[in-house]
């Protein structure tokens, strides 16, 4: 007999959850439509059932324990939504043995175990998606690998993560501090009451790992992300970035050259000309630049009830049609190119510097003869007096240099004796202007 709908097992009934659960009871109709199937959610697993929902109507199908879910014959496809590592993990690989479906917004889970359920998933000729896990409700994982498959992707680069995001485009606006705006974006609810994998840039890490594994077809793990996060960023940084020209802006960068990857997430300031430098609050922006196509740009939230549930739900409508089709389980192309990793003296960028020194005569002079020595040429140099006048703050601009390069002179500059303190050191990502 043909069948004419789908179950769905809910694995959480958070923020995500809800929303899920929203959009597919409120495009009940746009739904059956797409996929000639009706699509129902049979069960909720939640941890406490007694908890006091913004959502009404569904106690019935809540419950506590999740092999009523896995081992249910009824339920075809698991959405987790839950989070987590070591509790998801389990629970996914079970119900991919048991044949269904599996829909994911966890990048936690999928930016360091994605290969392995990957893998699982296609032994059982299961489908596993997870649109949701990057940049909240931003197409963009399957952007990357079905509308840029004509393509070669030389470079991804965005803000993806909101939090962040939020705390610097208002540091950024207000001239406030980092402490003080991170205590606000708590009591907001953006940031988390441990904000630590967000502002240490943990979180964007994952989703660069999952963006150029995808886009660049190469096994990118999380341990070969270059992480810098943003809670030593100072309204000074801010401020001499403005003078400047730029923002300041948690960049993750993927960027392929001769065959060869970088995969990096670290504060950047971007020249006010470059379409990221406009992305503020809690908004996400992937600028993709392919071969062929050039320069695309995807902008969005990056997270919030509706708007992930939105990536989630999309991807469940793909898994039914693949069910109509027979397909499930065909469509996902494992990375198939050889992983070589960029030595440092392959990555070029342009960096920010801002140190304090001696206020005496000739120093300036010794610091410029340093850089030379190691090949680094000055696009701009500020100098200022420091506190007191002892001392002068000297803010700089390299042309592009080496990344080897520039650390063997942040290396000799710590040992000068005129050099009081290195204050900081960023990427610099030029507009359309420079
Ligand atoms: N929030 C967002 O905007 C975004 C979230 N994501 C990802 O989506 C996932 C869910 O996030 P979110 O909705 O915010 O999370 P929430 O904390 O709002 O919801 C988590 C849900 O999972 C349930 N749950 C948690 N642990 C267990 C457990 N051990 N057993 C049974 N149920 C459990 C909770 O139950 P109970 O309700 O009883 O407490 C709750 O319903 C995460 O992986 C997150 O990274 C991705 C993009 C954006
Ligand atoms: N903590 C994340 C939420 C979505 O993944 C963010 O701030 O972007
Ligand atoms: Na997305």
């Amino acid at each position: 007999m043909e069948r004419k709908s789908v179950n769905v097992g809910l694995m959480g009934f958070g923020t995500v959850g809800t929303g899920v659960v929203r959009i597919v009871s409120a495009h009940q109709e746009d739904l059956f439509k797409q996929t000639g199937l009706r699509i129902g959610i049979h069960k909720i697993l939640v941890k406490n059932k007694e908890k006091k929902r913004s959502l009404t109507g569904y106690e019935q199908l809540l419950t506590t324990n999740a092999d009523e879910i896995i081992y249910d014959p009824e339920i075809d496809i698991v959405i987790e939504v839950m989070g987590g590592v070591e509790q998801t993990k389990p629970l996914i690989l079970a119900a991919i043995q048991q044949g269904k479906h599996v829909i994911t917004a966890n990048k936690d889970l999928m930016a360091v175990y994605g290969a392995e359920i990957l893998n699982a998933a296609q032994e059982n000729n299961c489908d596993v998606f997870y649109e949701a896990s990057v940049a909240g409700g931003i197409p963009i994982l399957r952007a990357l690998v079905e509308s840029f498959s004509s393509d070669r992707i030389t470079k991804m680069m965005g803000i993806v993560n909101g939090t962040t995001n939020y705390i610097l485009s208002k540091m950024s606006r207000e001239g406030a501090d980092y402490h003080q705006v991170l205590k606000e974006a708590q009591k907001l609810g953006y940031a988390e009451a441990d904000p630590t994998s967000d502002v240490e840039g943990l979180d964007a890490a994952r989703k660069m790992a999952i963006l150029s594994t995808l886009g660049f077809r190469v096994p990118v793990n999380l341990d070969e992300v270059d992480v810098k996060g943003i809670s030593h960023i100072s309204r000074e940084d801010i401020a001499y970035g403005k003078k400047l020209g730029y923002e300041i802006k948690l960049l993750g960068l993927a960027q392929r050259d001769d065959d060869e990857i970088e995969v990096s997430v670290e504060p950047t300031l971007v020249h006010k000309s470059h379409p990221l430098a406009s992305v503020n609050g809690v908004f996400n922006a992937v600028c993709v630049h392919g071969e062929a196509v050039g320069e695309t740009m995807f902008y969005g939230p990056g997270a919030g009830e509706l708007p992930t549930a939105t990536a989630v739900v999309s991807d469940l409508v793909t898994v039914v049609k693949n069910m109509k089709l027979g397909v499930n389980g065909r469509g996902m192309v494992a990375p198939y190119k050889e992983k070589k990793l960029k030595t440092d003296d392959k990555k070029f960028s342009k960096y920010f510097l801002r140190m304090v020194v001696a206020d005496k005569r000739g120093v300036l002079a010794k610091i410029t003869q340093l850089f030379a020595d190691n090949h680094i040429s000055l696009a701009q140099v500020i100098q200022q007096p420091h506190h007191g006048g002892e001392h002068a703050e000297i803010v700089l601009v390299t042309h592009k240099i080496s990344k080897r390069d520039l650390d063997l002179a942040l290396l000799y500059l710590r040992d000068m004796d005129v050099t009081k303190e290195i204050k900081s050191c960023f990427r610099v990502e030029e507009g359309e202007e420079k």
